[in-house]
Protein backbone atom coordinates (compact mmCIF):
# COMPACT_ATOMS: atom_id res chain seq x y z
CA UNK A 1 0.00 0.00 0.00
CA UNK A 2 1.65 3.19 -1.06
CA UNK A 3 0.89 6.60 0.84
CA UNK A 4 -1.32 7.69 -1.20
CA UNK A 5 -3.89 4.52 -0.65
CA UNK A 6 -2.82 4.61 3.10
CA UNK A 7 -4.47 8.16 3.55
CA UNK A 8 -7.23 7.36 1.23
CA UNK A 9 -7.86 4.29 3.53
CA UNK A 10 -7.74 6.69 6.88
CA UNK A 11 -9.89 9.31 5.02
CA UNK A 12 -12.81 6.92 4.16
CA UNK A 13 -12.41 8.28 1.07
CA UNK A 14 -12.59 6.12 -2.05
CA UNK A 15 -9.32 4.56 -3.61
CA UNK A 16 -8.60 6.96 -6.21
CA UNK A 17 -11.50 8.73 -5.30
CA UNK A 18 -11.32 13.01 -5.78
CA UNK A 19 -10.33 14.95 -2.64
CA UNK A 20 -13.31 17.74 -3.31
CA UNK A 21 -14.17 18.90 0.22
CA UNK A 22 -17.82 18.03 1.53
CA UNK A 23 -20.83 20.27 1.73
CA UNK A 24 -21.73 21.03 5.08
CA UNK A 25 -25.11 22.05 5.96
CA UNK A 26 -26.64 22.99 9.40
CA UNK A 27 -30.07 23.23 9.76
CA UNK A 28 -32.35 24.60 12.56
CA UNK A 29 -29.13 23.61 15.23
CA UNK A 30 -30.15 24.69 19.00
CA UNK A 31 -27.94 23.66 21.61
CA UNK A 32 -28.74 24.12 25.69
CA UNK A 33 -26.14 23.42 28.31
CA UNK A 34 -27.32 22.99 31.93
CA UNK A 35 -26.98 26.67 32.89
CA UNK A 36 -27.51 28.72 29.79
CA UNK A 37 -30.42 26.69 27.84
CA UNK A 38 -30.34 29.02 24.24
CA UNK A 39 -26.21 28.84 23.65
CA UNK A 40 -26.87 28.08 19.85
CA UNK A 41 -30.67 29.20 19.37
CA UNK A 42 -31.53 28.00 15.88
CA UNK A 43 -29.07 28.23 13.67
CA UNK A 44 -29.10 27.59 9.81
CA UNK A 45 -26.05 27.91 7.20
CA UNK A 46 -24.55 25.97 4.73
CA UNK A 47 -20.52 25.91 4.81
CA UNK A 48 -18.95 26.34 1.12
CA UNK A 49 -16.58 23.55 0.23
CA UNK A 50 -13.44 24.62 -0.18
CA UNK A 51 -13.44 27.79 1.23
CA UNK A 52 -12.60 29.70 4.30
CA UNK A 53 -15.43 30.48 7.05
CA UNK A 54 -14.88 32.59 9.49
CA UNK A 55 -17.52 33.34 12.94
CA UNK A 56 -17.26 36.21 14.69
CA UNK A 57 -19.06 37.64 17.25
CA UNK A 58 -18.62 38.98 21.07
CA UNK A 59 -17.89 36.62 24.16
CA UNK A 60 -19.92 34.02 25.10
CA UNK A 61 -22.27 34.45 21.62
CA UNK A 62 -21.76 30.42 21.03
CA UNK A 63 -18.89 30.48 18.28
CA UNK A 64 -16.95 27.78 20.18
CA UNK A 65 -20.00 26.10 20.86
CA UNK A 66 -20.84 26.20 17.55
CA UNK A 67 -18.03 24.93 15.89
CA UNK A 68 -17.77 21.91 18.45
CA UNK A 69 -20.85 20.62 16.98
CA UNK A 70 -19.10 19.62 13.73
CA UNK A 71 -16.97 17.19 14.91
CA UNK A 72 -19.56 16.00 18.01
CA UNK A 73 -16.94 17.30 20.68
CA UNK A 74 -19.91 18.67 22.61
CA UNK A 75 -21.16 15.13 23.26
CA UNK A 76 -18.27 15.29 25.95
CA UNK A 77 -19.84 17.76 27.92
CA UNK A 78 -22.01 16.61 30.16
CA UNK A 79 -25.51 18.01 30.11
CA UNK A 80 -25.67 19.51 27.06
CA UNK A 81 -28.14 18.55 24.70
CA UNK A 82 -28.70 19.51 21.19
CA UNK A 83 -31.52 19.69 18.41
CA UNK A 84 -31.69 19.94 14.23
CA UNK A 85 -28.90 18.94 11.84
CA UNK A 86 -25.53 19.13 10.24
CA UNK A 87 -25.39 17.09 6.48
CA UNK A 88 -21.90 16.60 6.08
CA UNK A 89 -22.69 14.78 2.23
CA UNK A 90 -26.70 14.96 2.94
CA UNK A 91 -25.75 12.59 6.49
CA UNK A 92 -26.59 13.76 9.75
CA UNK A 93 -23.52 13.82 11.60
CA UNK A 94 -25.61 15.19 14.84
CA UNK A 95 -27.37 11.20 14.31
CA UNK A 96 -27.40 8.76 16.73
CA UNK A 97 -25.21 5.78 14.79
CA UNK A 98 -22.95 8.34 13.85
CA UNK A 99 -19.37 6.71 13.75
CA UNK A 100 -17.85 9.42 16.19
CA UNK A 101 -14.15 7.91 15.91
CA UNK A 102 -14.68 8.45 12.05
CA UNK A 103 -16.51 11.33 11.89
CA UNK A 104 -13.36 13.11 13.81
CA UNK A 105 -10.98 11.77 11.17
CA UNK A 106 -12.99 13.54 8.61
CA UNK A 107 -13.40 17.07 10.75
CA UNK A 108 -9.94 17.81 12.22
CA UNK A 109 -10.00 20.85 14.94
CA UNK A 110 -7.35 23.23 16.09
CA UNK A 111 -7.52 24.34 19.74
CA UNK A 112 -6.87 27.69 21.32
CA UNK A 113 -3.46 26.94 23.02
CA UNK A 114 -0.80 25.08 20.82
CA UNK A 115 -1.27 21.27 22.36
CA UNK A 116 1.42 19.19 21.23
CA UNK A 117 2.10 15.50 22.77
CA UNK A 118 5.25 15.59 25.04
CA UNK A 119 6.48 13.29 22.17
CA UNK A 120 8.94 13.93 19.50
CA UNK A 121 7.84 16.14 17.01
CA UNK A 122 8.01 12.89 14.65
CA UNK A 123 5.86 10.91 16.78
CA UNK A 124 3.24 13.88 17.60
CA UNK A 125 2.48 13.36 13.62
CA UNK A 126 3.25 10.08 12.85
CA UNK A 127 0.98 9.47 15.80
CA UNK A 128 -2.92 9.12 13.96
CA UNK A 129 -1.11 7.77 10.85
CA UNK A 130 0.15 4.79 13.41
CA UNK A 131 -2.57 4.36 15.15
CA UNK A 132 -4.75 3.84 11.68
CA UNK A 133 -2.60 1.06 10.99
CA UNK A 134 -0.29 2.39 8.61
CA UNK A 135 3.19 0.24 10.24
CA UNK A 136 5.73 0.89 7.72
CA UNK A 137 8.97 3.02 8.52
CA UNK A 138 8.93 4.64 4.73
CA UNK A 139 5.21 5.52 4.55
CA UNK A 140 5.05 6.59 8.35
CA UNK A 141 8.19 9.24 6.98
CA UNK A 142 7.30 10.10 3.74
CA UNK A 143 3.46 11.49 5.67
CA UNK A 144 5.46 13.20 8.37
CA UNK A 145 7.54 14.63 6.09
CA UNK A 146 4.29 15.76 3.83
CA UNK A 147 2.28 16.84 6.83
CA UNK A 148 5.06 18.73 7.88
CA UNK A 149 5.45 20.83 4.63
CA UNK A 150 1.86 21.35 4.59
CA UNK A 151 2.03 23.24 7.81
CA UNK A 152 4.70 25.08 6.35
CA UNK A 153 7.28 23.82 9.02
CA UNK A 154 9.24 21.12 7.52
CA UNK A 155 11.83 23.62 6.69
CA UNK A 156 12.75 24.23 10.72
CA UNK A 157 12.30 20.98 12.48
CA UNK A 158 13.65 18.92 9.39
CA UNK A 159 16.76 18.24 11.15
CA UNK A 160 15.37 17.92 15.09
CA UNK A 161 12.34 15.56 13.96
CA UNK A 162 13.28 13.67 17.03
CA UNK A 163 13.54 15.98 19.86
CA UNK A 164 10.92 17.09 21.85
CA UNK A 165 7.93 19.04 20.52
CA UNK A 166 8.21 20.92 23.34
CA UNK A 167 11.33 22.53 22.53
CA UNK A 168 9.41 24.17 19.56
CA UNK A 169 8.07 27.94 20.35
CA UNK A 170 4.26 28.63 19.93
CA UNK A 171 4.12 29.25 16.91
CA UNK A 172 5.95 26.16 15.84
CA UNK A 173 3.72 24.32 17.84
CA UNK A 174 1.00 25.03 16.48
CA UNK A 175 2.11 24.60 13.14
CA UNK A 176 3.00 21.49 14.53
CA UNK A 177 -0.35 20.41 15.77
CA UNK A 178 -1.64 21.39 12.40
CA UNK A 179 0.52 19.15 10.75
CA UNK A 180 -0.57 16.27 13.06
CA UNK A 181 -4.30 17.24 12.23
CA UNK A 182 -3.52 17.13 8.67
CA UNK A 183 -1.44 14.08 9.04
CA UNK A 184 -4.90 11.77 8.85
CA UNK A 185 -6.21 13.45 5.78
CA UNK A 186 -9.30 15.52 7.66
CA UNK A 187 -11.63 16.71 4.52
CA UNK A 188 -13.05 19.81 7.23
CA UNK A 189 -10.52 21.85 9.40
CA UNK A 190 -11.90 23.21 12.92
CA UNK A 191 -9.88 26.25 14.18
CA UNK A 192 -10.64 27.49 17.17
CA UNK A 193 -8.71 30.76 17.69
CA UNK A 194 -5.78 29.06 16.73
CA UNK A 195 -3.41 32.48 16.82
CA UNK A 196 -4.56 33.67 20.09
CA UNK A 197 -1.99 32.90 22.02
CA UNK A 198 0.68 33.68 19.16
CA UNK A 199 2.77 37.09 18.93
CA UNK A 200 2.19 39.14 15.87
CA UNK A 201 4.46 36.99 13.18
CA UNK A 202 3.56 33.97 14.30
CA UNK A 203 0.00 34.84 13.92
CA UNK A 204 0.48 35.81 10.27
CA UNK A 205 2.67 32.54 9.31
CA UNK A 206 -0.49 30.88 11.04
CA UNK A 207 -3.01 33.36 8.29
CA UNK A 208 -0.74 32.64 5.50
CA UNK A 209 -0.58 28.94 6.49
CA UNK A 210 -4.77 28.49 6.46
CA UNK A 211 -4.78 30.46 3.40
CA UNK A 212 -2.84 27.96 1.73
CA UNK A 213 -4.61 25.41 3.05
CA UNK A 214 -8.16 26.08 1.99
CA UNK A 215 -6.82 24.98 -1.43
CA UNK A 216 -7.01 21.45 0.01
CA UNK A 217 -10.02 21.50 2.67
CA UNK A 218 -13.15 23.27 3.89
CA UNK A 219 -11.75 25.25 6.87
CA UNK A 220 -14.26 27.06 9.50
CA UNK A 221 -12.15 29.57 12.18
CA UNK A 222 -13.55 31.19 15.26
CA UNK A 223 -11.61 34.29 15.57
CA UNK A 224 -12.48 37.34 18.06
CA UNK A 225 -9.68 39.02 15.66
CA UNK A 226 -12.06 41.05 13.23
CA UNK A 227 -8.86 42.22 11.03
CA UNK A 228 -7.83 38.18 10.80
CA UNK A 229 -11.44 37.46 9.82
CA UNK A 230 -11.20 39.91 6.90
CA UNK A 231 -7.58 39.10 5.96
CA UNK A 232 -8.07 35.45 5.66
CA UNK A 233 -11.75 34.03 5.52
CA UNK A 234 -14.45 34.03 1.96
CA UNK A 235 -17.58 34.03 3.95
CA UNK A 236 -18.27 35.06 7.99
CA UNK A 237 -20.64 34.50 10.01
CA UNK A 238 -21.83 37.00 12.65
CA UNK A 239 -23.57 35.35 16.04
CA UNK A 240 -24.99 37.21 18.87
CA UNK A 241 -26.89 35.77 21.81
CA UNK A 242 -26.63 32.25 20.26
CA UNK A 243 -28.16 33.22 17.15
CA UNK A 244 -27.06 33.96 13.43
CA UNK A 245 -27.21 36.92 13.00
CA UNK A 246 -25.69 37.26 9.46
CA UNK A 247 -23.91 34.94 6.94
CA UNK A 248 -22.63 36.39 3.76
CA UNK A 249 -19.73 37.11 1.94
CA UNK A 250 -16.91 38.55 4.36
CA UNK A 251 -16.33 41.69 2.17
CA UNK A 252 -20.04 42.22 2.19
CA UNK A 253 -20.49 41.84 6.10
CA UNK A 254 -17.21 44.32 6.63
CA UNK A 255 -18.19 46.82 4.00
CA UNK A 256 -21.92 46.62 3.67
CA UNK A 257 -23.51 44.42 6.32
CA UNK A 258 -27.51 44.37 6.02
CA UNK A 259 -28.11 44.09 9.71
CA UNK A 260 -27.91 46.54 12.68
CA UNK A 261 -25.92 44.56 15.32
CA UNK A 262 -23.70 43.10 12.62
CA UNK A 263 -22.58 46.72 11.96
CA UNK A 264 -22.28 47.95 15.60
CA UNK A 265 -19.77 45.05 16.10
CA UNK A 266 -17.69 45.34 13.13
CA UNK A 267 -17.63 49.09 13.70
CA UNK A 268 -16.35 48.78 17.50
CA UNK A 269 -20.03 50.02 19.19
CA UNK A 270 -20.53 46.80 21.27
CA UNK A 271 -18.37 43.62 21.76
N1 LIG B 1 -18.71 23.55 28.77
C1 LIG B 1 -19.70 24.42 28.99
N2 LIG B 1 -20.60 24.21 29.99
C2 LIG B 1 -21.59 25.10 30.23
N3 LIG B 1 -21.77 26.24 29.54
C3 LIG B 1 -20.91 26.49 28.55
C4 LIG B 1 -19.84 25.61 28.21
N4 LIG B 1 -19.14 26.13 27.18
C5 LIG B 1 -19.75 27.30 26.88
N5 LIG B 1 -20.81 27.51 27.69
C6 LIG B 1 -21.72 28.67 27.67
O1 LIG B 1 -22.32 28.75 26.38
C7 LIG B 1 -22.33 30.09 25.90
C8 LIG B 1 -21.54 30.16 24.61
O2 LIG B 1 -20.16 29.90 24.90
P1 LIG B 1 -19.06 29.76 23.77
O3 LIG B 1 -17.79 29.39 24.46
O4 LIG B 1 -19.57 28.89 22.70
O5 LIG B 1 -19.00 31.25 23.24
P2 LIG B 1 -17.87 31.97 22.39
O6 LIG B 1 -18.60 32.91 21.48
O7 LIG B 1 -16.99 30.97 21.76
O8 LIG B 1 -17.13 32.78 23.52
P3 LIG B 1 -15.61 33.30 23.60
O9 LIG B 1 -15.45 34.22 22.43
O10 LIG B 1 -15.54 34.02 24.89
O11 LIG B 1 -14.73 32.09 23.54
C9 LIG B 1 -21.75 30.95 27.02
O12 LIG B 1 -22.82 31.44 27.79
C10 LIG B 1 -20.93 29.96 27.84
O13 LIG B 1 -20.89 30.35 29.20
Amino acid sequence: MDKRDALIRLSGLKAGGDRSPPDLEVRGLSLAYPDNENALREISLAIPAGKITSVIGPSGCGKSTLLRCFNRMNDLIEGAEYTGSILLEGQNILARDTDVTLLRRRIGMVFQRPNPFPKSIYENVAYGPRIGGIRRKRQLDAIVEHSLRSAALWDEVADRLYESALTLSLGQQQRLVIARTIAIEPEILLLDEPASSLDPISTLRIEELIYELKHSYTIIIVTHNMQQAARVSDMTAFMHLGRLVEFDRTDTIFTNPSRRETEDYITGRYG
